[in-house]
């Protein structure tokens, strides 16, 4: 069953078209990873799912529903949830209550409605060890983890990451796409956009190779990662 749907999904910021005519699927329960250059329209493609941007044509559809005017609140809601390349937690909060504030909005229950799941999120992003630490002291790892656990707490049946495994060790980054291969395994579905690409072709099924805001490849990994054209646009490897 098919969960995502983009077709013909176009938008510029004036002269500079950052989504070509963009269309693809996603099933439920798939992970798929998003590469490209930088500036490639990665992140934008992001905000267009999320409902942060509108796009100038083309139509999204998720869950069954056309969402393309839908507002981001209600995209939320409605089971689509996303962690940024920049982590920004509130600082002065616990980490428990960040994951509060984040389920109550991106649910729109009560506290008390959402504690359990919050303690049940804090155990799959192994962050209950941290929960009453306020988020600025985190390590990078964690802080990584509190995105996740945030984004998780709106109870996505789509989680969109962006860029999450930048930065770490390679011990740290293996802990990362752990607990990421656990999330995909409790059902929900992915899209990844990450530049380190050993992180993502170890959880992804499929690979989508974006240029220009042009699809330029979609499919098996180990396929895309070995053409010649994402050899050469992408890594910049003459063949
Ligand atoms: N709100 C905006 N207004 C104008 N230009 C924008 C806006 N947002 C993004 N852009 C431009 O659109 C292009 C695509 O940006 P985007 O952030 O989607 O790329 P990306 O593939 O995610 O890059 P990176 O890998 O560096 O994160 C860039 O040239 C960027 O400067």
């Amino acid at each position: 069953m098919t969960i995502l749907s983009l077709r013909n999904v176009s938008k510029s910021f004036g002269a500079l078209t950052v989504a070509d005519d963009v269309s693809f699927d996603v099933a439920a329960g798939q992970a798929l990873g998003i590469i490209g250059p930088n500036g490639a329209g990665k992140s934008t493609l992001f905000n267009l799912i999320t409902g942060n941007l509108t796009s100038d044509a083309g139509s999204i559809h998720f869950d069954g529903a056309d969402v393309t005017r839908v507002p981001p609140m209600q995209r939320c809601l409605s089971g689509i949830g996303r962690s940024f390349q920049i982590p920004q937690p509130f600082d002065h909060l616990t980490v428990f209550e960040n994951l509060l504030v984040a389920a109550t909005h991106g649910q729109g229950k009560s506290e008390h409605e959402v504690e359990q799941d919050c303690v049940r999120i804090l155990e799959q992003t192994e962050m209950s060890e941290v929960a009453n630490n306020p988020a600025g002291g985190l390590r990078l790892l964690q802080r990584k983890r509190l995105e996740l656990a945030r984004a998780m707490a709106t109870r996505p049946k789509l989680l969109l990451l962006d860029e999450i495994a930048g930065g770490l060790t390679d011990a740290e980054c293996t802990a990362l796409i752990d607990t990421i291969k656990g999330l995909h395994a409790s059902g929900v579905t992915i899209i990844w956009i990450e530049h380190v690409l050993h992180a993502l072709t170890s959880v992804v099924e499929r690979l989508l190779v974006l240029d220009f805001g042009k699809v330029i490849g979609l499919g098996d990994p180990d396929e895309i990662m070995n053409s010649r054209e994402v050899k050469e646009i992408y890594l910049g490897i003459e063949v």
